[in-house]
C-alpha cells in the first residue's frame, strides 16, 4: 500500500485552495506504486493525481521531472501534466513533503503483455524519445554503468544468501559491462523504467505513460533494452522473440536504430537486466522493519541475465535487417 504519508482533510483543503481545479468531491489513497504517496482526487472539473514525494526522490531532481512532463505533454505525448497553482507554481508542499497535482490519465496497465502490446509499446517509446527533443535540462543517469559497482558492493557479501554463486556471476557481468559499455550512442531523454505498470492502454493502443521519476539523459537504445527485458520475457524466463520483433520493428518505424546501436543491443540488454537485478537485490537485503511494500524479486533479473549471457547478436532479440 503506497500511502506513506497520511494527509488530514483540513491540510488537503488548504493545499487545494491554491489551485483552480474546482471543488473537491472525493479522494482516496492509491494502493499501487512503491516509491511515493499517491491519491486520486475527484473534483467538479475532473480527476487528478496528487503525489507526495517520499525519501527516494531527490527534491533537487523535481524541477527536471516536472519540466520534462510539461515538455513532453506540450509535444503531444500522453503523460501526466503538472497542474500549476493560480500563482504559477507546479511544486508545492503538503504534510512536510514536496507535492504536486498532475492530470489523470485514462487506461489500464497490462500484467501479461501480448505481441500487440509490445508493438504498441515500441511505437510509444520512440514517440517519447522524439517528444523529448529540445528539452533543455539534463539529468545524468545515476543508475547507468558507473552506478552499478556501488550497488554491487553494498550487496556482495550477502548475495549468496539469495541464490548460490550470485555474487560471483554478478561480479563477472559487472566487470565485462564496465569494460565494454558503449559511450557513443545517440541519446536524449529516456524514461528508464518503462515497465508494464507504467504504461496505460485503452484497447490495443497506448493511452498514457506515467512515472517519470527515473527519467534521465542517456542512450535511446538503452531505454529499448530496458523494455525488451520488462515486456518480452515469458513467465518461465524464455525470451519471446516474436514480442521483441514486434517492439523493435514498431520502434524503428519511428526512429531507425543505427548500425552501432544494433551491434551493441545484446550488451545494453544485459546491462539493463543487471541494473534491475542490483537495485532489487539491495532492496531485498535491506527491507526496513514494518515495511508496507514487498520488495521485488532480484532473481527474476538474474534469470534474464542467464539468457543475455548467451546472446551474441541483435537478431536473437528479434531485430531483423529486413523488417527493422
Ligand atoms: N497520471 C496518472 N493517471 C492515472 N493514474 C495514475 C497516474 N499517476 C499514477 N497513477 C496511479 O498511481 C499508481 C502509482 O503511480 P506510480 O507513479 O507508479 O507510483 P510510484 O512512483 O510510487 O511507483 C499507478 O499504478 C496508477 O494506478
Ligand atoms: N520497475 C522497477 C521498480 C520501480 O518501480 P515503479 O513502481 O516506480 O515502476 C523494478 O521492477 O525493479
Amino acid at each position: 500500500m503506497a500511502v506513506y504519508t497520511e494527509v488530514p482533510d483540513e491540510a488537503l483543503a488548504a493545499f487545494l485552495a491554491a489551485y483552480d481545479i474546482g471543488d473537491l468531491l472525493s479522494y482516496k489513497g492509491i494502493a499501487e506504486g512503491v516509491e511515493n504517496t499517491n491519491f486520486i482526487l475527484h473534483t467538479t472539473t475532473g480527476s487528478y493525481i496528487l503525489t507526495l514525494y517520499e525519501k527516494r526522490v531527490k527534491e533537487g531532481d523535481l524541477p527536471f521531472f516536472l519540466g520534462l512532463m510539461e515538455h513532453l505533454a506540450a509535444n503531444g505525448l500522453a503523460c501526466p501534466q503538472p497542474i500549476r497553482t493560480r500563482d504559477g507554481a507546479a511544486l508545492g508542499r503538503l504534510c512536510g513533503r514536496p507535492a504536486v497535482i498532475v492530470s489523470f490519465l485514462e487506461g489500464v496497465s497490462v500484467r501479461r503483455p501480448g505481441v500487440r502490446h509490445c508493438r504498441a509499446l515500441g511505437r510509444a517509446l520512440a514517440g517519447l524519445h522524439a517528444a523529448g527533443a529540445g528539452f533543455a535540462m539534463q539529468r545524468p543517469n545515476a543508475l547507468s554503468v558507473a552506478g552499478w559497482r556501488p550497488l554491487f558492493e553494498a550487496a556482495e557479501s550477502q548475495a549468496d544468501r539469495v541464490a548460490p554463486n550470485l555474487a560471483a556471476r554478478t561480479r563477472e557481468d559487472l566487470a565485462l559491462l564496465e569494460a565494454s559499455w558503449p559511450q557513443d550512442l545517440p541519446g536524449g531523454v529516456i524514461h528508464a523504467d518503462l515497465f508494464t505498470d507504467n504504461v496505460f492502454f485503452l484497447g490495443d493502443d497506448v493511452s498514457g505513460l506515467i512515472d517519470f521519476y527515473f527519467a534521465c539523459t542517456d542512450a535511446f537504445a538503452y531505454d529499448l533494452a530496458i523494455c525488451l527485458n520488462a515486456w518480452c520475457f515469458e513467465a518461465d524466463y524464455a525470451f519471446n522473440r516474436t514480442k521483441g520483433q514486434a517492439m523493435i520493428a514498431a520502434y524503428q518505424a519511428v526512429r531507425p536504430l543505427t548500425a552501432r546501436e544494433v551491434e551493441v543491443l545484446p550488451l545494453l540488454a544485459r546491462g539493463a537486466a543487471l541494473r534491475f537485478m542490483l537495485t532489487r537485490l539491495v532492496d531485498w537485503l535491506n527491507v526496513p522493519p514494518g515495511a508496507l511494500v514487498k520488495p521485488k524479486d532480484p532473481l527474476e533479473y538474474d534469470r534474464r541475465l542467464a539468457f543475455h549471457r548467451k546472446v551474441a547478436r541483435a537478431e536473437e532479440y528479434g531485430w531483423s535487417p529486413v523488417a527493422g
